[in-house]
């Protein structure tokens, strides 16, 4: 099985702690993102922040775009996102036009499919669209209210698609092995990891299980 990537969740809205936190925790994990809450406090200066500080990591954009996909996300891959996302419930018209603008960049989309119904219709014609990712995502709020990413995951996973998934909502050390066994490629973390005593040791924890259940 190929390593399935970590994806560390940037969820903080202060710029200086995000940063300490990157710093922290870099040597485990493969992608930054930058939280939808942090891009929307902080802007387009944190993209260039852990672009410059951090040139071999992956960096995702959470922004969840709604509307208007290749103006919206286009300045972003500009400044060196690798990775922006837009949400399915937007509408394949405004997923095309990220993908639109990933291309320009050489860059990637990733397909949020939080509060979709049909994830299984929007994720095929992502794919068909271009898509690289598929994003299956409990939010914090459908967490609260006592909502996992679990079911979905292996739903779409058995689809078989020619794309990668990515899981996020509430990921921690004991359910790390389950998503990696139902096929997700990349494994979103935040609270376990921030909300942790030491951030750097809940995120060697989780390499070292993201690695073992992928052997
Ligand atoms: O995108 C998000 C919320 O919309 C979070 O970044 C994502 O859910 C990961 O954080 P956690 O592991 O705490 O659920």
């Amino acid at each position: 099985m190929a390593r399935p990537l970590i994806q560390m969740a940037l969820d903080s809205l202060d710029f200086n702690q995000t940063v300490a936190l990157a710093d922290q925790v870099a040597p485990y994990v493969d992608i930054f993102e930058i939280g939808t809450p942090c891009i929307k406090y902080n802007g387009i200066n944190l993209v260039k922040e852990l672009r410059q500080r951090f040139p071999d990591k992956l960096l995702l954009v959470d922004l969840k775009t709604m509307d208007a996909g290749e103006y919206e996300a286009g300045a972003f891959y500009a400044e060196g996102a690798d990775i922006v996302t837009v949400l399915g419930v937007s509408g394949l018209a405004t997923i095309a036009g990220v993908i639109k603008a990933a291309k320009k960049h050489g860059a990637e989309t990733q397909i949020d499919l939080i509060n979709v119904d049909d994830k299984a219709y929007i994720a095929k014609e992502s794919v068909k669209l271009g898509a690289q990712i598929v994003g299956i995502h409990t939010g914090l709020d459908a967490q609260a209210a006592g909502q996992t990413p679990f079911s979905d995951l292996n739903d779409i996973a058995r689809l078989g698609l020619n794309v990668r998934i990515s899981v996020a909502g509430g990921i921690k050390q004991a359910t790390v092995q389950q998503v990696v066994e139902a096929g997700a490629n990349i494994i979103v973390v935040g609270a376990a990891i921030y909300g942790a005593p030491s951030p750097a040791e809940a995120a060697r924890e989780i390499r070292e299980l993201v690695d073992a259940a992928a052997v």
